[in-house]
C-alpha cells in the first residue's frame, strides 16, 4: 500500500479572500521529490503558502500525515512536522554558521541542541568547515544550504524549499540539487518551486504543472519533462539528446 504524507482534496486558497489556486488536488508519497512546474504567477508560491499555511484558505482540505491541517496555523503545521524554507536570503547574515544553527534550534529542547547540531555538521561537512565565518561572507549555494539545516533542525517530515537555486551560478544550482536529494534519500518528504525547471525535473520525481491556479497537468517527472507541451513552454523547446538521457 502507498504511503502519502500529504494529501490535497480541492485546495482553494488566496489573499485577502480573493482565490489565487483554485480546487487543486493530488498526493505526495513519503520520501519523494516533487516539483510545482508553471510560468510567472502562475500560482505555485502561493499553493506552496497555501500548504504551509501562509494565505488564506478558502475551501478545500489539506491532509498531512493523517490529520486534517486547513485550519491550523503555520506554527502549528510547523510543529507537525512541515519546514518552509522561503524565497531569498533568510539566515541571520552577521552571525556565524554555528550562531545560525542555533538559531534553527531554537524550538528544541536545550540539552538537545548540540546532539542536533552536531549530526547536521556531520551530514554537511560545508557547514563544518565554515561553522565561524558570518553566514553573510558564505557563498549563495552555501547559504542556501545553511537556511535549509537551519529548518532541517527541527526534523521535519515535509521540507517546502520556495526557488533553492535562485540567483544561484549553474555550478552551484547542481550542488544544491545534490543536498536536496540527499535529503529525501534520509526519508524527508520534498516539494520543490523552482525557476530551475530542468534541474528540478532532473532530481524530482513527480511534477504536478500550474496553469492560472489550477492543476493543468500532472505525471511522473520523466513524463513531463518529455510532454512536449511542457518542454515548450518551461524547458527551452527541444532538449538535447545528452540531456534527455542525463
Ligand atoms: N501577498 C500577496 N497578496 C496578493 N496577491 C498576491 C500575493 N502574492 C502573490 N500574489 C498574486 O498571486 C498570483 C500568483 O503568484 P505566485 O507568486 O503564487 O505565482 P508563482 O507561480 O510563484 O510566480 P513566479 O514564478 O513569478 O514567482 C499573482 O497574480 C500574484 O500577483
Amino acid at each position: 500500500m502507498l504511503e502519502y504524507l500529504l494529501e490535497l482534496d480541492g485546495l482553494t486558497a488566496g489573499y485577502a479572500g480573493k482565490p489565487i489556486i483554485h480546487d487543486v488536488s493530488f498526493r505526495l508519497e513519503k520520501g519523494t521529490i516533487t516539483t510545482f512546474v508553471g510560468g510567472n504567477g502562475a500560482g505555485k508560491s502561493t499553493l506552496m503558502r497555501a500548504i504551509y499555511g501562509s494565505c488564506d484558505h478558502l475551501g478545500g482540505g489539506i491532509i498531512f500525515d493523517g490529520r486534517q491541517i486547513e485550519k491550523k496555523t503555520p506554527w502549528e503545521r510547523y510543529e507537525l512536522g512541515i519546514g518552509f524554507v522561503p524565497q531569498g536570503r533568510c539566515n541571520f547574515p552577521d552571525m556565524t554558521v554555528a550562531e545560525n544553527l542555533k538559531m534553527g534550534c531554537y524550538t528544541l529542547p536545550r540539552n538537545e541542541h548540540r546532539d542536533r547540531i552536531d549530526a547536521m555538521l556531520e551530514s554537511f561537512p560545508m557547514l563544518a568547515r565554515k561553522i565561524r565565518e558570518k553566514a553573510g561572507n558564505l557563498s549563495g549555494g552555501e547559504q542556501q544550504v545553511l537556511e535549509t539545516a537551519m529548518v532541517l533542525l527541527s526534523e521535519p517530515s515535509l521540507l517546502l524549499l520556495d526557488e533553492p537555486s535562485l540567483g544561484l551560478a549553474p555550478k552551484t544550482q547542481g550542488e544544491v540539487f545534490e543536498f536536496v536529494k540527499r535529503i529525501a534519500a534520509d526519508g524527508v518528504t520534498v516539494l520543490v518551486v523552482e525557476q530551475n525547471v530542468h534541474g528540478a525535473l532532473l532530481i524530482s520525481d513527480k511534477a504536478i504543472v500550474l496553469e492560472m491556479g489550477r492543476k493543468f497537468l500532472e505525471g511522473t517527472a520523466e513524463e513531463v519533462r518529455n510532454n512536449p507541451n511542457i518542454r515548450h513552454a518551461y524547458l527551452g523547446g527541444n532538449l538535447s539528446e545528452e540531456e534527455v538521457s542525463e
